[in-house]
Order: structure tokens, then sequence, then C-alpha cells
């Protein structure tokens, strides 16, 4: 309701500007703060030798906290909270008004929290609350009591604009459908900006559950589209954080995302939640900045191009060769060669100087086989070299033993023949090579451990693809006659070649980890994984290995999955498959958030018609729009100019972001070439994109999955374009989904039987 006719305005109102001029008064304090430190820092940088010094690291980082303090000051001045509950402790008089807010704001002086921020332990009963009755889980345990109320607030340039009320009677609290709603839907009607943004103030009762789990176990998502799974993953991650800030200097964090674009599409989220230095990257980025170096890979798209084209008739060979190269058994098969490899690693002969043995073959192999088994087979040797070095010092006597033995028979023969000279002689070379080899224990260890054979992920992949009967006996019967042989020419030949594909990352990268480098660093506290469903069984369980705890936000749409010939089929099987015998959240979001009914009503009739897959119906928010308009015309010429018409109308009311959706990379070239000509801030999106654009694109449909546009152009949607193929629906399902509000369908000759509704 307008914030004036609310009852409350006059004291809420009082209130506001209270905490506002707490805000300024506090922003002068960390601003004067913030300055003190500045030249604080400038005179110790003139004093110190170097950057690591202890004092000025200190300093830093006063100053990094002020700075963050400072800027959330200055979006608090703006809009300092925009919720508040009343919250009565069980068998307490007193009952706290609590404001919530995107930013905690604690009162030092008075040691008294002014705003509490979202993320804390309490503002849990703001999003679940929907009964008097309530209760949230604090670091000392569950605190229950009562809530007496929970208000909303739209506050605009530090003003009040709108209150809405939950309480619906004086015993029960609940989201009305008017409270609820009216707020939510208000949000919901904005035109987007073009980025993700954060929902703090609207966050849902489920999608409040989802991001308060516990951390200790992989959590799944299976949402439809719109449903939040991108917003609710960034949020989630800015929670743990919180949770977790008094680690925040050893803690690593990273989301991993399907491209650069989304990636630049999301970057803001984070930021604006008051949390940085988390790893924003792709798999492709990361994988290879494990292995050290840039791979030059064939882009899954020119992949997803080809298996969509009809002519190919390799499709299968190739999407069965991305499957062997995704599965675990393919990892199985990689272990098994690393076994060997470790397995006859030592030198066959054991440690010896000049013929006097000193340490037995089967000694060094034991050890070397039983110890730091955590560790890369290279880290291992260096282990190795360091356990050999200490052990031959500490072994001096049983060496000794070994030299005394070795000049027994001839100091015994010397004395039996009374031979004086060369007792002496005899005994002092004993003791010299005693000396000797004591002395060099470092350089014989060096030496011996020399001998082991270097090696490589990428030369140990290219022989471990040659083993072409070692592979054959793992895959041979999963496939129908004679494809194996087939699949294995094709992998053969493009290794060879040269050839990377983005399956061939999974396996170099654990490769890599395994054989010759893996450092604590890399782990990681937390990770999130937008997309989840393009990926494989084998890059799962190779993120498992960077994840302290298994602690994983995995959200994904397995009616999404276009790139179904490595994807995820059922959450179910892959979950058991690669965390076997862990425990896993699984949450199923089913509202769409982003378009209006109409848009999620055309997007469930198309998704409900692919094969093979049982999709969930998306449920819209109570929000109504036009009617999506299916447009026939005579060529593609006439149909960049009823886009360009249309883009031009829409502009007028206000939307400013619009997308021309196509099927493929092609296609989209062809269309962004009509539409320069008559719309004069068109951009062309592909995948060499780094930089999410605002405003009007024309971008492959693959490519828009996860973005979102107030208007959806979809180019070309006849009955060749879009058949019942899996990945065509797929495909459609996409480009729908990506509407906030206005849709429009175009198409030659005769529409997509899918649209056939
Ligand atoms: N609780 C909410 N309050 C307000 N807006 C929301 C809420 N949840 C989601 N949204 C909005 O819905 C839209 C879709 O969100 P998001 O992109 O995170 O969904 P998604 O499930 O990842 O979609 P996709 O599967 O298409 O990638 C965004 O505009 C987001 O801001």
């Amino acid at each position: 309701m307008e914030a004036l006719k609310h009852p409350d305005y006059k004291a809420e109102d009082k209130k506001l500007k209270e905490v506002k001029k707490w805000v300024i008064h506090e922003k002068a304090t960390v601003e004067k703060q913030e300055d003190s430190l500045k030249e604080e820092i400038k005179k110790i940088r003139k004093e110190v030798l170097h950057l690591q010094d202890e004092r000025l690291i200190a300093k830093q980082q006063l100053h990094q906290f002020a700075e963050r303090n400072l800027k959330n000051l200055k979006f608090a001045e703006e809009s300092p909270y925009f919720g508040r509950v009343d919250f009565q402790e069980k068998n307490r008089e007193e009952i706290e008004k609590i404001y919530i807010g995107k930013f905690g704001l604690h009162d030092q002086r008075e040691d008294m929290p002014v705003v509490v921020d979202w993320r804390a332990p309490v503002a849990d009963i703001y999003y679940s609350g929907h009964s008097k009755e309530v209760g949230f889980k604090a670091p000392a345990g569950e605190i229950k009591g009562e809530m007496h109320l929970k208000r909303r607030y739209e506050i605009v340039g530090g003003s009040l604009s709108a209150i809405y009320d939950e309480k619906t009677s004086e015993n029960i609290i609940e989201d009305s459908l008017k409270g609820k709603g009216e707020f939510l839907i208000g949000a919901l009607n904005k035109t987007t900006s073009g980025r993700l943004k954060e929902i703090v103030a609207t966050i849902q009762d489920q999608q409040n559950k989802i991001i308060r789990s516990d951390s200790l176990r992989p959590l799944v998502v299976q949402g439809v589209a719109g449903s939040g799974k991108t917003t609710i993953a960034l949020h989630r991650m800015a929670y743990l954080i919180y949770n977790n800030r008094k680690n925040l200097h050893t803690a690593n964090y990273m989301v991993i995302a399907p491209n650069k674009l989304f990636l630049d599409y999301i970057s803001a989220i984070l930021p604006e939640l008051g949390v940085d230095n988390v790893r924003q990257t792709t798999f492709e980025d990361w994988a290879m900045g494990i292995l050290g170096r840039k791979v030059k890979l064939t882009k899954s798209q020119d992949k997803l191009n080809l298996l969509a084209s009809k002519e190919n008739i390799k499709k299968e060979v190739i999407a069965t060769a991305s499957k062997l190269k995704g599965s675990l058994l393919f990892r199985r098969v990689i272990d098994t060669h690393i076994r060997r490899l470790e397995a006859g690693l030592m030198p066959i002969e054991g440690l010896s100087y000049n013929g006097i043995p000193l340490l037995e073959h089967t000694t060094i192999r034991e050890v070397f086989l039983t110890s730091n088994l955590h560790l890369s087979l290279e880290e291992r040797i260096k282990k190795m070299k360091t356990y050999l070095k200490a052990r031959l010092k500490k072994d001096k006597k049983d060496i000794k033993d070994q030299v005394d033995a070795r000049y027994q028979k001839k100091i015994l023969k010397a004395k039996a023949y009374k031979d004086q000279q060369e007792i002496i002689r005899l005994y002092d070379e004993r003791d010299r090579i005693f000396d000797e080899i004591i002395s060099s224990i470092p350089q014989l260890v060096d030496n011996y451990l020399q001998q082991v054979t270097k090696f490589s992920a990428i030369d140990f992949y290219k022989d471990l693809i040659k083993e072409k009967d070692e592979l054959a006996k793992a895959f041979r019967d999963k496939m129908r006659d004679g494809l194996f042989d087939e699949v294995w020419q094709h992998i053969f030949h493009e290794i060879e070649g040269g050839i990377l594909e983005a399956e061939d990352l999974t396996p170099l990268a654990y490769l890599h980890i395994k054989l010759i480098d893996f450092k604590e660093r890399h782990k990681y506290n937390h990770i999130v994984v937008d997309e989840v469903q393009d990926f494989d069984e084998f890059r799962l369980s190779l993120l498992r290995e960077i994840a302290i705890n298994d602690s994983f936000t995995f959200v994904g749409d397995i009616s999404q999955g276009i790139y179904g010939y490595r994807g995820i089929n059922s959450w179910e099987r892959t979950m058991e498959r690669v965390f076997k015998d862990k425990n896993y959240h699984y949450h199923l979001l089913t509202t769409s958030y982003r378009s209006t009914i109409e848009i999620v009503e055309l997007s469930n009739k198309v998704i409900k018609k692919c094969k093979g897959l049982d999709p969930l119906m998306a449920e819209p928010v109570f929000r109504h729009g036009e009617v999506p308009s299916l447009v026939k015309v005579g060529d593609q010429a006439e149909m960049a100019e009823k886009i360009a018409e249309r883009i031009e109308e829409l502009k007028d009311i206000g939307y400013a972001t619009m997308a021309i959706i196509c099927k493929n990379l092609e296609e989209t070239k062809r269309a962004y070439g009509y539409l320069e000509n008559l719309l004069e801030d068109v951009k062309l999106l592909t995948d060499d994109e780094d930089t999410f654009i605002n405003g009007i694109v024309v971008i492959p449909s693959y490519l828009s999955k996860g973005l979102e546009f107030d208007g959806v152009f979809l180019w070309n949607v006849d009955e060749d374009h879009y058949t019942d193929d899996p990945m065509d629906v797929k495909l459609l399902y996409v480009g729908i989904t990506r509407a906030l509000h206005r849709l429009y369908l175009y198409y030659l000759g005769k529409p997509s039987r899918l649209l056939d509704i």
C-alpha cells in the first residue's frame, strides 16, 4: 500500500529518519577513518623495505574493510532496510522490532544492531515465518518465539514509498496472496536492466531454505527456467561467505558458469551483495589454470551446431566419443593406467654405492606405494627424495655394517699375512668410503631418482588413447556392434592430429592433478556450478577433488540440457554414481518468476512434447501479459522488417532489453545481416564475446541460456528448424523462456509442429 496511507506511516517515517541520521553520522566517521588510514599507509610505505611488511598488510586490511563499510553505508543512506519483523522470544516480555536490510548496520558505541543483515540467523523468520509461532537456528541453538508482525518496505531515494503488511489476523500471519503478491509482482513487473540482480527483499520461502541449507554436503537444485536458480545459487554463496567471514582470508570460493558472456551477465550480483574475491570462471578456464597453459580447443558450440545439422553421418560417433570421455568408466581406465605407471616408477635396482647396497629396491618401492597417496606422483617423488635422504642418514649404522662387511674378508686376509701396512690401508680405505657415502647421500639419492621417467599429462593421455585393446575391454560391449572401432578411430585421429575438445579437458586436468601437481591452495570451501545439467559425470567427479567437504551448489534444468550427448539425464542416478554413499540436498523449483503467465503456458506446452523427457511444468507467478504472437512472413527480409518495427514499438513503451534468438550460429549471423541495416543499435552476440551487451542483441539459442530480456523475437520457427528431435524442442524451450514480458515468433512456410497447440 502507498506508504502515506498506512496507519503506521508517521512512526515508520520517524524510524527511517532516525536510521538515516545514524547512517550519515557513521558515514562521516568511517570517511575520516578511511582518510587517516590512507595517510598511514602512505607513511608506512615510505618506511618499509618490502610490501609484505606486517604493519603495512594490517593497515591495508583495515583500509579495505573501511572502504567496504563505506560502500555499504552509502547504499544504506538510500535504502537502509527492506523489511521488519516484530519478534518476541519465548518466555520474554519485550517484543523486538527487527529491521532487515541488505547490509547489517551495527552501532559500536551502543553495541546494538541498527539493521540486521539478511543473512543473519534471525532474518530467517522474515523469509520463512508463516505462522505466529516461529523459530530460527542461532549459533547457540534453536530460538523459538512469536512473530507479531511481518512488514515489507519500498524505500526509494531514502524515502518511504510503500509499506506492505503480511498480518492478516491477530493470531495468524500468513503470506496473504495480496500482501506478498503485490510486493513481489511489483518487483517482477520492472523492466530488466540487462543484468541479473540481487533479490534479497523478495526471496521466497523455498528459495530461502535452499540458501540457508547446510554446506557440508552437496546441494542440487532442479528448477524450471526462470525459477531463480542462478540468482539463488549466488545468494547462497553470499550467505555462506557471510557465515564463514571469520575465515575469509583463508577461504576460497568459486562460481563455475557455462561461458564468459554469462559470467559477465551475472558478475554484478556478488559485489552488489557485498562479496568480493569470489573466483567466477568457466570450467574450461579453471581446467586450463590447472594445466598451467592455454590449450586450443574445438568449440562445444561447433559440435552442437554439427550435431544439430542433418547432413552429418558421423553424428553417432562424435556423440559417443564425447560420452566415453565424460564417463566414470573412462576415469577408472585412467586410474588403472596411473596405478600401472606408479607400480613401475621406482628404479628396479636398489640404492647402492659402488656396489655397496644401501637400501633395497623392495623397501623403496613399498614406501613409495604406500605413502602420501593424497599427493600427485611428482609430489610423491619429491617426498621420496626427502625421505630417502633422511632415512639413509638415520641408517648410518646399517651403512657402516655394509661397508665393514665389504672390508671384513680383506682385512682378515691381511691380518693372516700379518701385513700391517695393508691392514692400515684397508682400515683407512674403509673409513674413507664410509665418510664418502655419508657425505654424498644427497647426490646419491638425486641420481637414483633421476632415473625415474618424466611424464606429462598430455603424453600420458596420448599413450592411453593408443591402448585400443584396453579401451575396448572397458567400452566395446557397452556399444552397438562395430561402433567402438569407429569411435576409437575418431578419438585416436583427433588426438594424433593435436585436436582437443572440451571433453578432453577433464581427463587432462585430472591427470595433471594425479600426476604432476595438486596443491592444497587449489581447494575451495564452496563451489557453485550453474547449468550443471550440461556436465558429465567425470567432470563432476573431478570437481570433487577440489571441494572441501563436497561443499557444492549445483543448479540446473534437465529440460534445458542441450548438450544431450554428454549431460545429465537423471539427478538421482548421477548423484548416486558420483557421490556414492554421500547424502545430498535436493530441491525442486517449479515457480517461474521470469515470464508472464502466457509465456510460461506456451513454454510448458512445448517442453511437454520432448520425447524421453518427463518435464516438470512451470507454474507462473500471478502476472499476466500479452499472448505470444506467431507471425507468418514471406521471406527473411520481411521477417527482419517486422521485427524491427516491433522493436521500435516496444522501445517506445519503455522496454530496454530485447533479443532476436536464432537456432544456431549460422542463422544468427544471417539474421544480423538483415537487422543491422534496419536497427541502429543492434549487436551480434557470439561465442567469442566476453562482455554482455545490454540493449538489442541477435544471439544463438544455446548462448542465450541463462539470460533474459524484456522482449524476445524467435527467428524462423518453421517446421524444418524445430522438428520433434529432443534437441530442437529444448532449444525452442530455451528461446521461449528468455522472455520476461513479450514474445514474438516468426516463421516462413509452415510453423513448427511444436507450436501446434
Ligand atoms: N524471489 C524472487 N524475487 C524477485 N525476482 C526473482 C525471484 N526469484 C527469481 N527472480 C527473478 O526471476 C528471473 C529468473 O531468475 P534466474 O535467471 O536466476 O532463473 P534461472 O532458474 O537460473 O533461469 P534459467 O533456467 O533460465 O537460467 C530473474 O529476473 C530473477 O531476478
